[in-house]
């Protein structure tokens, strides 16, 4: 397996581009570490598959290099990257048993049989399929056939990293959870340098140590999902993850102090810089009601589960709060409270507070 060093990379489909908006990757620096279990996150068009492709040599970056262990492979066709992938849709062949699909990437670069054995083994074990070695790929469910197209993603050991691009688009809801946590024991086992491809916030929650946030071409944070719960460094990775997303609220800004609908909020720390458009963000979960505070209106009340989520309005600006237990009810007059330490400034999008120390 193989660290992954992206520097300088920008894309564009366009043949001469000219600014920003041309390019559907920006500016991309990033360094996958050795056996990292990673996802890249983001909504349809941000640039997923892009990136996924100049790793895989499908693409050739417009600018920038890609190296694997400090080797720059900008230059190299797929088939010299030495990469393994599982897509969206199961790739197996029917006419084969599933142990001869499994053995299949290893049979093609020569590998004993006896090692075959052991491996197709090991992954038929790791995957829970031991029962179905024998049966013929055609007659597998749908899940199945993904699954076994997870295993030849996994059963080589010389690969410089393992992609999965949105691979439980075909797998039934209920077996989903399954699978993801199935993943993640994979690569626990296994310790291979992953990269998971997803729209989903809860598989790449699930799947990654860390995750890589995209929007429009950028990365806007890495971090692992605690880190992009707690402190998100752009107001996108706030709203984006997090259910409900995090509150972006129209905020005044002036001699370091922060006005929200007329009342002076306390942030977790300084602001930084100047001008520019400024938001409040605070999450759901950091909204309390209390004597004193914000006064608002409930304007609605969500039971979910093991919570519920209230909104309430402060003059013309809608704020939602996480509450466990009792609720307020519907009409009600209340106040609210922003837990200080989660309370922060946001200026064109990014974090514009210092975390006091
Ligand atoms: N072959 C292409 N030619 C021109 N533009 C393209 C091409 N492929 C992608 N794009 C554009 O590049 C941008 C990024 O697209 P990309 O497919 O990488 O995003 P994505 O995050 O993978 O989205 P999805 O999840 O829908 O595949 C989009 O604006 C898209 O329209």
């Amino acid at each position: 397996m193989a660290k992954i060093t992206l520097s300088n990379l920008r894309h564009s489909y366009m043949p001469n581009p000219t600014g920003p908006d041309d390019y559907a990757l920006k500016e991309i620096d990033l360094d996958w570490q050795d056996g990292g279990a990673y996802a890249l996150l983001g909504p349809s068009g941000c640039g997923k598959s892009t990136l996924l492709n100049i790793i895989s040599g499908l693409l050739v970056p417009s600018e920038g290099r890609i190296l694997f262990d400090d080797r720059d492979v900008t230059d190299l066709p797929p088939d010299q990257r030495n990469i393994a992938q599982v897509f969206q849709f199961p790739v197996i062949y029917d006419t084969m048993t599933v142990r001869n699909n499994l053995a299949f990437p290893l049979r093609n670069r020569g590998v004993d049989e006896a090692r075959i054995a052991q491996r197709v083994a090991e992954i038929a074990t790791m995957l829970e399929v031991e029962e179905m070695l024998d049966v013929r790929a055609s007659h597998l469910s749908p899940d199945n056939k993904q699954k076994i197209s997870m295993g030849r993603g996994l059963v080589r050991d010389d690969v410089n990293v393992v992609m999965f691009d949105e691979p439980l688009t075909v797998i039934d809801p209920h077996l989903k959870w399954k699978l993801r946590s199935k993943l993640k024991e994979l690569h626990q086992r296994v310790r291979a340098t992953m990269i998971y491809v997803t729209h989903d916030q809860t598989e790449a929650l699930t799947f990654a140590d860390q995750v890589v946030v995209m929007q429009e071409g950028e990365v806007v944070q890495i971090g692992t999902p605690v880190e992009l719960f707690e402190r998100p460094q752009h107001t996108f990775v706030g709203h984006f993850i997090g259910s409900p997303g995090m509150n972006v609220l129209p905020v005044v800004e002036a001699d370091g102090r922060a006005t929200f609908e007329g009342e002076t909020v306390a942030l977790e720390g300084n602001i930084k810089g100047q001008g520019g458009r400024t938001e409040l963000g605070i999450r759901p979960e950091f909204v309390t009601f209390a004597e004193k505070g914000l006064e608002a209106r409930v304007r609605k009340v969500s039971d979910v589960g093991r919570h519920s989520v209230v909104e309430a309005m402060v003059g013309d600006t809608r704020v939602k709060a996480v509450v466990e237990g009792d609720v307020p009810e519907q009409g009600a007059a209340v106040h609210l409270n922003f837990a200080p330490e989660h309370t922060r400034l946001y200026r064109d999008g990014w974090i514009a507070t210092e975390v006091s120390s």
